[in-house]
């Protein structure tokens, strides 16, 4: 079912909204420390195909488990939280619905278990 897929606009929604995300944490006095000398072009493009199979898009996951990519990078509640709220900004400035926002949260928050490494 793509329909959740459909709802972002397919991989070129998808691509504004973690474009957004990005700039947006990049930007971001809780967040931007934590991506000093990271390589953004890799990591855009892993998330987006990321997030294109959690909405059910016709994409493969080709980057590492969420714990390994983050391992080391000290990643605390408030970075994890800022992060979210980061993306969700991102989701309205590109009218992405609500309901939708909320699907792709419910799949990526409980991803804190292995990206958080301290409270
Ligand atoms: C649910 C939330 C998050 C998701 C889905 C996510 C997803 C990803 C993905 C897909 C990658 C690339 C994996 C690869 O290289 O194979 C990555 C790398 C990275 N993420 Fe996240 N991330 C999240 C939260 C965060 C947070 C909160 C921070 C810091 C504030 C962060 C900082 C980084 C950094 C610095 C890298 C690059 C690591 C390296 O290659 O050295 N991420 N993330």
């Amino acid at each position: 079912d793509d329909s959740l897929y459909r709802q972002f606009g397919g991989k070129a929604g998808i691509e504004h909204v973690i474009d957004d995300f990005y700039d947006s944490m990049l930007d971001d006095p809780r967040t931007k420390s934590y991506f000093d000398g990271a390589p953004i072009a890799r990591i855009e493009k892993k998330l987006n195909e990321q997030f294109c199979v959690l909405l059910g898009g016709p994409c493969v996951y080709t980057g590492r488990s969420m714990k390994r990519a983050h391992e080391g990078l000290d990643i605390d509640h408030a970075a994890f939280s800022a992060a979210i709220d980061d993306l969700r900004k991102a989701m309205d400035k590109n009218h992405v619905p609500v309901d939708a926002q909320k699907k792709l949260l419910a799949k990526l928050t409980p991803m804190a278990r292995d990206i958080q490494e301290r409270p």
